[in-house]
């Protein structure tokens, strides 16, 4: 594959055995006769692409001049490029990167367990999905955009291989070179998440089965709890009292143990659908991913067909199943989109919430009502075969409890949010599952899912007596100055104007704030505070082409769980305290397979909102969405 893109000529004067990590050899004074090879070292120890003469002087440890000396010997024989920047020191690139610049290169930082890929292609980005994660793209030439993937232990014990070999080869397919350190770390994490399984005996119940006594001994022994384990079976293995298995798994995930479930989980009463819609590629490996472990989250952004992937599963899996949803909204969708990709019969679909309480063969109940104690027979109400935490990181504290001990079931969790700020990452994990995700770049960039235009705008005070308010307010005081910066009004007004005919939801914080713009705008304004039937009308209008319905002013409640797949632009005018996940989440309003997709996200100049603005960008663009400032003129 490595001829498709150059790859392999790349670094064709490094050798292909395995060497020391850069840095790490520089004890050697003599660079005279500095060879390209250690130019490169010297280039990876600085993580920089270019280097100067006494910075390549300090890896080699050397003097400044000896090194000066031996980089003209290189550039002499046209192997090393001299950069002459005016007013900053001259610094020295190799001559093959310059021939390169339109091929992919790769940069691996072997103790950081970094990758970073200029231009990486299709295939490149594919192999370090398996394996790693994307955590950030920058570089402001389009053309240039650098990919830095991580590998974190987690990405390793969730890596889709069958053996610890198949992942080294699919790591050395996009590494330059052989890194020994790094595979060797490679190896110990696959073996570490491979040294503890739990099966279903034949007599029906739970054992912890370990790669040897010691484990079962040292580490099972030290980090698990007396009444996790009820007897030992065998040296290597111990019976596993029921109750405690999401403990169990918990507890050896925390130790750095992940546990291989290999139970036989309930399937259900059989529930006979099937789907009628064809699955995209990615969604297909979803879909097999999960039947091959019965658990995992899918995750994507919003759009990416989870939903559509979901239903192909419950299909597949054939049992009765119980659908999570964080609000009655959402179980209408869902009801919906089961009839739009599916052959359910509609008098097999229940929806459990405040408004109805139905328990069929495909019941959507909401977190709110699975979670309250007096609903607590709605889990044991049938035989459930699937479990489906739509929004996955919505989970209440409650229903993670009643998770636990669902375990025994087939456990689905939907997300567009892998991480959360109070680091429910290790939870998701261990009570439902391991993560299954497609590269976000490459849907955006197959057209499945458009990309939003991500726009942040510093909005300047409207005048000098708002600024001296802001700056005598303290606290929460403050904050809401900054939100309210009457100036926005202004900007929301010529934001729609620029985009009129556009359908837009102006996203706010303040409910006065949101009052005073839906006024300004003359638009209807949707809050916590509209009754139920009234939201759902204004929806479906906004919903409607045609309608005069093109603008809402949408409170918090707006932010998820609502399908407007019309939405064209989205202008989150106020909001900015709050958590990543509610950054994402606005711009995933508008992040929809049809239209042309804009987020503007208004922050106020010189407040703390700007800092918010960035960090909830930053956030985006490590998923590799685009992102844009503007300073608007006073
Ligand atoms: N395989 C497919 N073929 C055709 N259309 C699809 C397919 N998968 C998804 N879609 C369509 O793409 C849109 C988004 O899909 P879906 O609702 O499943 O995404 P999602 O990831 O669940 O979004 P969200 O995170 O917002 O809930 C829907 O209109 C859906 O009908």
């Amino acid at each position: 594959m490595g001829d498709e893109n150059g790859r392999e000529d790349d670094h064709s004067e490094k050798p292909e055995g395995d060497r020391t990590e850069p840095g790490t050899d520089a004890g050697e004074s003599t660079v005279g006769d500095l060879s390209l090879d250690r130019f490169h070292d010297a280039l990876e120890a600085e993580e920089r692409p270019v280097a100067t003469a006494s910075e390549v002087a300090r890896r080699l440890g050397t003097t400044q001049a000896a090194a000066r000396d031996a980089l003209a010997t290189l550039v002499e024989r046209g192997s090393v490029e001299r950069l002459d920047v005016e007013s900053d020191p001259v610094v020295f690139y190799p001559s093959e990167w310059g021939r390169l610049a339109s091929r992919e290169r790769v940069v691996t930082f072997p103790k950081r367990r970094e990758i970073v890929v200029d231009r990486p292609t299709q295939y490149t980005r594919a192999q370090l999905s398996q394996f790693a994660r994307l955590v950030d793209t920058t570089g402001t030439d389009p053309g240039t955009r650098g990919y830095l993937y991580r590998i974190r232990p987690e990405d390793v014990w969730a890596a889709p291989f069958d053996d610890a070999d198949a992942l080294i080869g699919s790591l050395r397919s996009v590494l330059p070179r052989r890194f020994a350190e790094l595979e060797e770390w490679v190896r110990d994490q696959w073996r570490r998440a491979n040294r503890f399984r739990l099966y279903t005996h034949e007599d029906d119940y739970v054992v912890l089965e370990a790669a040897s006594e010691s484990l079962l001994g040292n580490v099972a022994e030290q980090h698990l709890a007396d009444d996790h384990l009820r007897a030992p079976i065998s040296e290597t293995e111990a019976w596993v009292n029921e109750a405690a298995v999401a403990a169990v798994k918990r507890a050896l995930y925390d130790a750095g143990y992940p546990v291989q479930d290999d139970r036989d989980l309930d399937t259900g009463d059989p529930v006979d659908i099937d789907l009628t819609t064809d699955l995209r590629e990615y969604q297909e490996t979803w879909v097999e991913t999960f039947l091959e472990s019965r658990s995992g989250v899918y995750v994507g952004p919003p759009g990416s067909g989870k939903t559509v992937a979901a239903i192909a599963t419950i299909a597949a899996v054939g049992g009765e199943t119980l659908i999570l949803v964080p609000s009655r909204e959402l179980a209408g969708q869902w009801r919906e989109e089961l009839l739009a990709h599916s052959t359910v019969d509609p008098a097999d679909i229940g929806e459990y919430h405040g408004g109805q309480k139905e328990i069929r063969p495909i019941t959507i109940a909401t977190y709110q009502i699975a979670g309250m104690d007096r609903h607590r027979g709605l889990f044991d109400s049938r035989r459930w075969g699937l479990i489906c935490f739509d929004e996955a990181h919505h989970i209440t504290a409650p229903v993670y409890s009643r998770a636990a001990e669902l375990q025994a079931k087939h456990r689905l969790g939907l997300s567009a949010t892998p991480v959360r700020e109070t680091g429910s990452e290790e939870e998701i994990y261990t009570l439902i599952g391991q993560p299954i995700g497609a590269d976000w770049d490459a849907l955006f960039e197959a057209g499945f899912v458009q990309e939003p235009e991500v726009e942040i705008r510093y909005v300047p005070w409207r005048d000098e007596l708002a600024r001296n308010e802001y700056a005598s307010a303290d606290g929460r005081e403050r904050r809401r100055l900054a939100a309210e910066n009457p100036a926005k009004v202004e900007e929301v007004r010529y934001l729609l104007a620029a985009h009129r005919g556009k359908k837009a939801l102006v996203f706010i914080e303040y409910l006065d704030h949101g009052e005073a713009l839906a006024d300004a705008l003359d638009a209807p304004f949707v809050s916590g505070e509209t009754p139920h039937h009234e939201r759902a009308e204004l929806f479906r209008r906004f919903h409607e082409e045609g309608t005069e319905v093109d603008v809402l002013v949408v409170s918090r409640v707006g932010d998820e769980g609502i399908d407007l797949p019309n939405a064209e632009l989205a202008v989150v005018a106020s909001g900015l305290g709050g958590s990543r996940r509610q950054g994402s989440q606005r711009a995933g309003r508008t992040m929809r397979p049809e239209g042309t997709a804009l987020v503007y996200v208004l922050a106020t100049r010189g407040s703390s909102e700007e800092e918010f603005a960035q960090r909830q960008m930053r956030h985006l663009a490590r998923k590799g969405v685009r992102v844009r400032e503007t300073n608007v003129a006073e």
